[in-house]
């Protein structure tokens, strides 16, 4: 809503931080295990299986988005998804969010209520609640907002990076260089052509549609890069199956399956025929060239799918009931090997290794 800061209205600063929190909390509805919900010092969660699953992600305006890409309500969805991610992860379900933001006095008040309308309509698709935050000034031009999430094991185990076995197979549920590559179009200077007729859904929503026109690939790519999603069901699918490693997707394949083969002790092997016959695909191929399409599958970041390693014989590689779409095979754990890169494809060194905060 980057009009916000056209609108008239008030400022974070003509508000006291209740007229502020007051507008924000009906936004936030309650499920039954938060027995204390936000207003008082701290809130009070249900902790069902006797432990608690933690994770924080902050996301940052000018480095993690900007005004003329997303709107506030995008910005708030987006950062629900980076940190249920993480929990799903773990193969938990979240339970409780704690949101902050930091942000200059001048920002509009409509820019912090439509951010919270985003964060609460994305919780909702998640069925967690918003639990409470913290609001902060900040100088001039900053804005930051940050969520810590709370999940629940349920009684499972979580599932690591570190458990990745050799003669595992690596596979990844959801999209793959979506997200990255609408960060590259909006990079080459493209705007968003608009919601194409049918709108065009994600893999992680349904069946991966097919009839892309370049306008309505680029549309999705753009889209898939402000509002990305994950599944918390598949992970949760993917822990009862046996996963022996898991994380979500936030700086590309290469980068993120190289967490797994370190904290594993192990190497992996990306097959390049997988990846091409099932990610280097439409709408990728309708809206890119090709090598930057590639150059999006292996190392786009911010898509929030999972990506686990299975014991090969896994039952769950060959399922396809999972409404919200299946794991594909993508590679092999493999022996490491102080000559070669923990991540190979077909066994070659890869050009490129992901993001980097401050690499870049
Ligand atoms: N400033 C910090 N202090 C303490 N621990 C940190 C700090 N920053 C990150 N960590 C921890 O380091 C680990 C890796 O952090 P990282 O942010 O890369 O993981 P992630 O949340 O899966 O990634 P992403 O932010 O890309 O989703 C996590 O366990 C995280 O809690
Ligand atoms: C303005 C702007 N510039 C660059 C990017 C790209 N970007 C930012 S963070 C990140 C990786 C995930 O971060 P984290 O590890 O914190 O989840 C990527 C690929 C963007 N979204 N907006
Ligand atoms: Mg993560």
């Amino acid at each position: 809503m980057s009009e916000a800061h056209a609108e008239d209205g008030p400022r974070l600063r003509d508000l006291s931080e209740e007229d502020l929190l007051d507008r924000i909390f009906p936004y936030f509805v309650q499920r039954e295990d938060v027995l204390v919900p936000p207003g008082d010092d701290a809130a009070v969660l249900r902790a069902a299986s006797g432990s608690v699953v933690a994770t924080t992600d902050t996301m940052v305006l000018g480095h993690d988005w900007r005004d003329e890409w997303s709107t506030p309500a995008e910005v708030g969805s987006k950062l629900v998804t980076q940190n249920v991610a993480d929990i799903a992860a773990m193969g938990a379900r979240p339970t409780g969010l704690l949101v902050t933001l930091a942000a200059h006095g001048d920002l509009p008040a409509r820019w912090a209520e439509e951010f919270s309308l985003g964060v609460a309509s994305q919780a909702e698709r998640y069925d967690v609640s918003v639990v409470g935050g913290d609001l902060s000034g900040a100088p001039d031009g900053v804005v930051m907002v940050s969520i810590t999430a709370l999940g629940d094991l349920e009684g499972r185990d979580p599932v690591l990076r570190s458990g990745a076995r050799v003669g595992d197979v690596l596979a990844v549920h959801g999209s793959l260089g979506w997200s990255g590559a609408g960060w590259w179009l909006y990079a080459q200077g493209g705007t968003d052509p608009g919601p194409p007729e049918p709108c065009p859904v994600r893999p992680a929503e349904a069946e991966p549609p097919t009839g892309w026109t370049e306008q309505s690939a680029r549309s999705v790519l753009m889209w898939s890069h402000r509002t990305p999603v994950t599944s918390v069901s598949s992970g949760v699918v993917a822990s009862l199956a046996g996963a022996t490693a898991m994380m979500d997707l936030s700086d590309g394949l290469v980068r993120d399956a190289g967490r797994i083969a370190r904290a594993s002790g192990v190497g992996i092997d990306l097959d390049r025929a997988s990846l091409e016959r099932d990610f280097v695909a439409p709408p990728l191929t309708d809206a890119l060239p090709l090598d930057v399409a590639w150059t999006q599958v292996l190392t786009g970041g911010e898509e929030h799918s999972l990506v686990a390693t299975f014991p090969a014989d896994s039952p769950l590689l060959r399922d396809q009931s999972d409404p919200d779409g299946r794991w594909w095979v993508v590679g092999r754990v493999v022996e490491a090997d102080d000559a070669r890169p923990r991540v190979t494809l077909d066994g070659e060194a890869i050009q490129g290794q992901g993001w980097d905060h401050f690499a870049g």
